[in-house]
């Protein structure tokens, strides 16, 4: 099943559950607006070459549409149109005031150089520029795009536009980044599988983890998790896996991938972990048949459209301190971040008791529920 049968299928779940009207349900499903651009730009050699760039806009009946940019070879429509109707249901249960998008370009970030990814990401912003804005809709970094990606975004659009911090989250700190969002991902995750855990008398330093995934979420969640004592006994990337039953040494091993690149994690099966817990940090890592199958073995799941909202809930806190022109310390954004992903679980918990369901319909029944008020609120169901 593909990423956007399988998420239209949830939220389908979660209509059911609600008991919405079928026109209802039916406009919340259906993108407000799908971008498909070709950007061509010159290669270092000299030769021509292009690429495709989509920016799905899902909705925005509670506020500027939300959500980050993905440079992959694999992005296609589908995928993309998935995760920007996660972001909807995402900004919903954060309770931050967004609707959702997504973007992407399908290219492989790592086989082209630092200009050549910069001209790309300027044509793209060339491309989008009259679509995106400060109260229409704010890109982010995902995979394979960072906090540099969001400065050319940010100066390319303040061409047209005028200087507009506002307009991208997860800059740099020099152009009006905020302290803490490199992390918040991983640092959301981390604080939701404690508020998760504290329901089952447990704290992360009584467990192991196996982490999936070595990028921005899943360093900085193995990263935080180190230092809480939990015991990371295997990280993997796309290239392999490490494991060691003692546990990993989290610095040594972000020390080594710094020096080395990712081809340092050598390849070995970790496909024998036995998960109590599975908190998704990535998102739609979970195929629902999977997901079926896991609950059915009483794996508790924690799904994506929470776990990971760390990283939009600063992004929100970013775009509130452009605005008020005043800069958070760390402190502020970790312990507002922390109440946030403590509210959300407790939202989400509430969700489970009332409709009898597991966290993820919970997480669902929640998003869309408050979608579906706005949008009734603003007479746009008809
Ligand atoms: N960066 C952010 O703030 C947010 C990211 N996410 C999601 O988290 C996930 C990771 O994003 P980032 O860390 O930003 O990306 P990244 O590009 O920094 O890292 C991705 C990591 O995943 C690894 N990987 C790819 N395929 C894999 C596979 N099949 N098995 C194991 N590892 C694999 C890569 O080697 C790399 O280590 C994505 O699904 C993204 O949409 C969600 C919320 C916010
Ligand atoms: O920080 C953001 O605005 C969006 C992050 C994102 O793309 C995600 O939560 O999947």
């Amino acid at each position: 099943m593909n990423a956007l049968a399988a998420t239209s299928r949830n939220f389908r779940n979660a209509a059911r559950i609600l008991g919405l009207d079928s026109k209802l349900e039916r406009s919340l499903l259906i993108p407000f607006r799908e971008i498909k651009v070709e950007c061509t730009i010159p290669k270092d050699d000299g030769s021509l070459v292009s690429y495709v760039g989509f920016r799905v806009q899902h909705d925005n009946a509670r506020g500027p549409m939300k959500g980050g940019i993905r440079y992959h070879p694999e992005v296609d429509p589908d995928e993309v149109n998935a995760l920007a109707q996660l972001m909807t249901w995402k900004t919903a249960v954060a309770d931050i005031p967004y609707g959702g998008a997504k973007g992407g370009i399908g290219c492989s970030p790592k086989e082209l150089s630092n200009s050549e990814l910069e001209r790309l990401t300027r044509v793209f912003t060339q491309k989008i520029h009259d679509l995106i804005g400060i109260h229409t809709d704010i890109p982010a970094p995902d995979m394979g795009t960072n906090a540099q990606t969001m400065a050319w975004i940010l100066d390319e659009y303040s061409k047209f536009h005028g200087h507009s911090p506002a307009v991208v989250t997860g800059k740099p700190i020099d152009l009006g980044g905020s302290l803490g969002r490199e992390a918040a991902t991983g640092r959301g995750v981390v604080y939701a599988t404690e508020a998760l855990l504290a329901e089952h008398g447990q704290a992360i330093r009584d467990l192991t983890f196996v982490i999936q995934g070595f990028g921005n979420v899943g360093s900085w969640a193995a990263r935080l998790i180190h230092e809480r004592g939990g015991k990371v006994i295997a990280v993997s990337d796309i290239t392999g896996a490490v494991k060691n039953a003692d546990g990993i040494d989290i610095h040594k091993l972000l020390a080594h991938k710094d020096k080395t690149g990712s081809g340092v994690l050598k390849r070995e099966n970790a496909a024998d972990v036995k998960a109590k817990f599975i908190i998704e940090a990535a998102n739609h890592p979970t195929d629902p048949e999977a997901d079926e199958i896991l609950s059915k073995r009483g794996v508790t799941i924690l799904p994506d459209i929470y776990a990971n909202s760390g990283g939009v809930t600063v992004s929100y806190f970013e775009w509130v301190q452009n605005i008020q022109g005043f800069m958070w310390e760390e402190d502020k954004v970790n312990n507002e971040l922390r109440r946030y992903m403590i509210r959300a679980f407790h939202n989400i918990k509430g969700m489970c008791q009332t409709h009898n369901c597991n966290l993820r319909m919970g997480a669902f029944t929640l998003g869309v529920n408050r979608v579906a008020r706005a949008t009734t609120l603003r007479g746009w169901e008809a």
